[in-house]
């Protein structure tokens, strides 16, 4: 039984097509990162998952079991970091830890005490008191803490320094090698590279790319710069050379596909440096990024 199982998942808001039909799985001990810009409907498709609210259309199933009538049971293996908190602002993160572990049943003191050490909280000061990265810990010690099958992040970094972005992908790690599965939503492309196993992307409601992120960061286009002792040749024919820009003797250009023509023509020509970067998501999603453009893959 796959912890998610989507499919031809829609959901509409009045005129408003939030979803449009979907498919989506997570398989155990898999991580999947669900990218897409602001808006793309992530939030909603995560938010019919849980049975937050109901889709239009679509077969929704944790586990095996229908989102909706099953779900009260399925979701006992769940844990979900919401992307818009809202916490009892009297209450303190070491109450609250506490009442979700209570009502829960499923988590480990000892291991509630170590992630509050790893993430830096102060558990005593009460949450209205709480910046949003410190409100931030407070929610993903409340998941990691549990004994979750599966983990439903949604945007789970926001408002985390760089050092304890580093220890929410090595806490995600550690999940996925006791088996949990992760359902990584997320705008930042950098984050799912480094953590996900596989990225799923969403655009105005449509996966419009899916796949490996070593996959998805193959179909890139890489960067490309040259430095040339003269005038620079003309490379805008080269096939795979886009977005050619020429500044004096410096050239830089994006390139799809295989190297060897734009090889061939630096070599003819006098080039003294060439550099030719690794593509990242970023790279690879930055056109699909763009709501104005056409997307390509
Ligand atoms: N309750 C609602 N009523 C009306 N429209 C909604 C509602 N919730 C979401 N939407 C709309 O559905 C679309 C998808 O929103 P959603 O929050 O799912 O996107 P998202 O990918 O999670 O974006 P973000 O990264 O900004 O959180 C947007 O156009 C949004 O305005």
């Amino acid at each position: 039984m796959n912890p998610v199982e989507v499919r031809g998942l829609a959901k509409s808001f009045g005129e408003v097509r939030a979803v449009c039909g979907i498919d989506l799985d997570v398989l155990p001990g898999e991580i999947v990162g669900f990218l897409g810009p602001n808006g793309a409907g992530k939030t909603t498709a995560i938010r019919c998952l849980l049975d937050l609210i109901r889709p239009t259309a679509g077969t929704l199933r944790l586990f095996g079991e229908d989102a909706r009538r099953g779900g009260v049971r399925a979701r006992r293996r769940v844990a979900y970091v919401p992307g818009e908190l809202r916490l009892p602002p009297r209450a303190t993160a070491h109450e609250l830890l506490h009442e979700v572990a209570r009502l829960r049943g499923d988590c480990d003191p000892v291991r509630r005490a170590e992630l509050v050490g790893r993430l830096g909280l102060d558990p005593h000061r009460p949450a209205k008191t709480l910046s949003t990265g410190n409100r931030r810990k407070v929610a993903l010690i409340a998941a990691f803490m549990t004994r979750a099958d599966l983990l439903i992040l949604d945007e789970p970094t926001s408002g985390l320094d760089p050092l304890l972005q580093q220890t929410f992908r090595e806490l995600v790690r550690e999940a996925k090698g006791r088996g949990t599965a992760v359902l990584l939503s997320s705008h930042v492309l950098a984050e799912v590279q480094r953590t996900a196993d596989r990225a799923v992307i969403l655009r105005q409601g449509r996966i419009i790319a899916e796949g490996t992120v070593a996959d998805l960061r193959g179909r890139a286009a890489q960067r490309v710069e040259a430095v040339f002792a003269g005038p620079p040749p003309d490379l805008a024919a080269v096939p795979g050379v886009t977005d050619l820009a020429v500044d004096g003797q410096h050239v830089r250009a994006r390139l799809s596909g295989p190297p060897g023509p734009l090889l061939a023509a630096l070599a003819r020509a006098d080039v003294t440096a060439v550099d030719i970067a690794e593509p990242d998501l970023d790279d690879a999603f930055r056109g699909l990024y763009d709501d104005r453009k056409e997307a390509t893959l």
